[in-house]
């Protein structure tokens, strides 16, 4: 019979085991901790700045995610169909001779050869159910390679009761232990591989590292794997190219409080973030964005009231099973009328070529009028749109009509309302989207400019506040690894703002008459003011005062 758990003994002590073999579990800045209802956590032991280093974490074990597309098993890299080469032993696709020796594949490898599997090369399509396998089966390897490793694993949390017996502990029965007791003939018991199977959902992060192509893989971090979850949480983490990860505070922490990270979508609603957490993570999660029926007065889950265009919203979120209703007419929307409404927006989503501009426009006018301005759907949708529009066939930067470059400023804009409150500081998503937002404003700025629409002041004005969005996106991205598309976006960030300051100082030695006069503007302006109704100032009170005058 395996070891008890250590979890599942005694969670109030943290096991030397463990943590043993980081070169330092603790800090003078944070240390684990104990407290109901999270379990083990971070705590910070004094007041941490934002964007410091808290710690670097090494996995323990690493592999595809379950459902995964064809990858090599040495260095994760993309395989296409008849394009590999089989591992001459075991005959997984890799990518070469190399990468039989590379990463973790000996394990799985010496397993597969010792059962003398045969594995099907025809098996593998699209995406195939064997990878739910393997990184199970390389954490149960673990036993006999590195007991120290194993020793740390078991200590992880795995939820084995109120997993069993649930929709993915059935689903794991099927993929993953009767592949590795009836097809590999290992002695382990189903229970054993259920709490393999509970840790690795319970506490992997998904690994982005590396060369581009290389995806859905997944890591046990010990250390990250004592932190809790909040849906406002304070940290961010990269990877290194050899899938260490970095720590770093996203915004200030004071001493005493928990340093934590977000297990699942920041730019979903509280009902589907709450679902998530219940469904995989086994608990319900009554943080500050949950507990609030504004979540932190964006109305990230709000419809717009049909009868007068208010603020329809959760009463009591954390018990959502009670109506809706608006908080300016006291008009009621059934629960169940909410998640239809919710989910037919998953749903043509699903059908939808989110690749087209066009569709996710189509999308959102249909909804716009029954969802909140700030609605996680319509934010969504404007996220995708603010990257789609310039970047994809037909909508390159260069072919965007004013319209469309105006509306891809107004969703970068509309997105960067809601993640300055839901996500500040240092945040992947923050970065890129400014990155975004800084394009259109540049040209626009230009294009004006040449067309001496502008004084020198205020031309100065629309570069400096560019100016400003490369320095945001620089600093949001200032920890991604270089070989990353967002670190190669912080470079290209950090060199177009030298390039930009420069063209600043040239900007206020150009003779006068390249610029429209003060007065002349003023004029202009004063014209432009009295018919155009269109507002630039997008907080969220001027978002709703917005939303109401429709
Ligand atoms: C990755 S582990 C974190 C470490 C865990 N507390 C332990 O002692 O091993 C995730 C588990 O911690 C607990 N947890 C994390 N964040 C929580 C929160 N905000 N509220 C309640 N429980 C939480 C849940 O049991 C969750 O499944």
């Amino acid at each position: 019979m395996d070891e008890v758990p250590w979890s599942q003994t005694d969670k109030t002590v943290i096991p030397p085991h463990a943590l043993a073999h980081l070169p330092k579990y603790g800090s003078e800045k944070w240390e684990i901790a104990y407290k109901e209802p999270f379990g083990r956590c971070i705590v910070a032991k004094e007041d941490i700045g934002e964007g410091e280093r808290l710690y670097a974490d090494h996995p323990l074990v690493h592999g595809p995610k379950q459902i995964s597309a064809l990858l090599c098993l040495g260095c994760y890299s993309q395989l296409y169909q008849e394009a590999y080469h089989p591992c001459s032993k075991c005959r997984w696709p890799l990518c070469s001779t190399e990468c039989e020796l590379k990463g973790l594949h000996h394990l799985e490898c010496s397993a597969f050869v010792s059962a003398n599997y045969k594995l099907n090369l025809a098996d593998f399509g699209e995406e195939n159910p064997l990878y739910e396998s393997i990184l199970p089966l390389r954490c149960l390897m673990l036993r006999n390679t590195c007991p120290e490793k194993w020793k740390t694993l078991r200590a992880m949390e795995a939820h084995d009761e109120p997993r069993r017996g649930s929709e993915l502990w059935n689903v794991e029965q099927k993929n993953v232990c009767e592949f590795l007791v009836k097809k590999l003939k290992m002695s382990v018991s189903d229970d054993l591989i259920h709490s393999v199977t509970g840790v690795l959902d319970v506490n992997c992060h998904e690994i982005q590292a590396g060369a581009p192509d290389i995806c859905n893989v997944r890591g046990l971090f010990p250390l990250s794997a004592m932190m809790s979850h909040d849906c406002y949480s304070n940290t961010h983490h990269t990877f290194t190219d050899d899938m260490t990860m970095i720590m770093v505070t996203s915004r200030p922490i004071k001493k005493g409080e928990q340093v934590t990270a977000t297990y699942t979508h920041l730019l979903s609603g509280t009902t589907e973030r709450r679902k998530h957490l219940r469904y995989g993570k086994f608990f319900d999660c009554v943080c500050r964005r949950c507990s609030d029926p504004t979540e932190l007065g964006t109305f990230f889950s709000a419809l717009r009231c049909t009868q007068c265009g208010g603020p329809v919203l959760c009463k009591d979120p954390l018990h959502p099973n009670n109506t809706y209703r608006c908080t300016e007419c006291g008009n009621e929307v059934p629960v169940g009328v909410v998640s239809r409404l919710t989910n037919s927006v998953y749903y043509e989503l699903q059908d939808a070529d989110t690749g087209d501009p066009a569709a996710l426009e189509a999308i959102f006018n249909k909804y716009e009028k029954l969802f909140h301005r700030n609605h996680f759907h319509l934010i969504g949708l404007e996220h995708s749109l603010s990257q789609l529009y310039g970047r994809s066939p037909g909508y390159l930067i260069s072919e965007l009509s004013n319209k469309q470059m105006d509306r891809k400023i107004e969703c970068c804009r509309h997105v960067l309302a809601v993640i300055d409150v839901i996500d500040p500081g240092i945040s992947r998503l923050r970065g890129l989207t400014k990155y975004e937002l800084h394009a259109p404003l540049l040209m626009k700025a230009n294009k004006e400019f040449q067309l001496q629409h502008l004084t020198r002041r205020e031309f100065v004005r629309q570069l400096q506040d560019v100016l400003q969005l490369l320095r945001d996106t620089s600093y949001c991205l200032q920890f991604e690894p270089a070989s990353t598309h967002e670190g190669q976006l912080c470079q290209i960030a950090r060199q177009s703002a030298g390039e930009l300051e420069q063209w600043i100082c040239t900007v206020k030695q150009l003779p006068e008459n390249n610029f429209l006069s003060e007065s002349r503007y003023q004029i202009n302006h004063d014209e432009e003011s009295d018919s155009d109704c269109c507002i630039e100032d997008l907080s969220l009170e001027a978002l709703l005062k917005k939303v109401e005058s429709y």
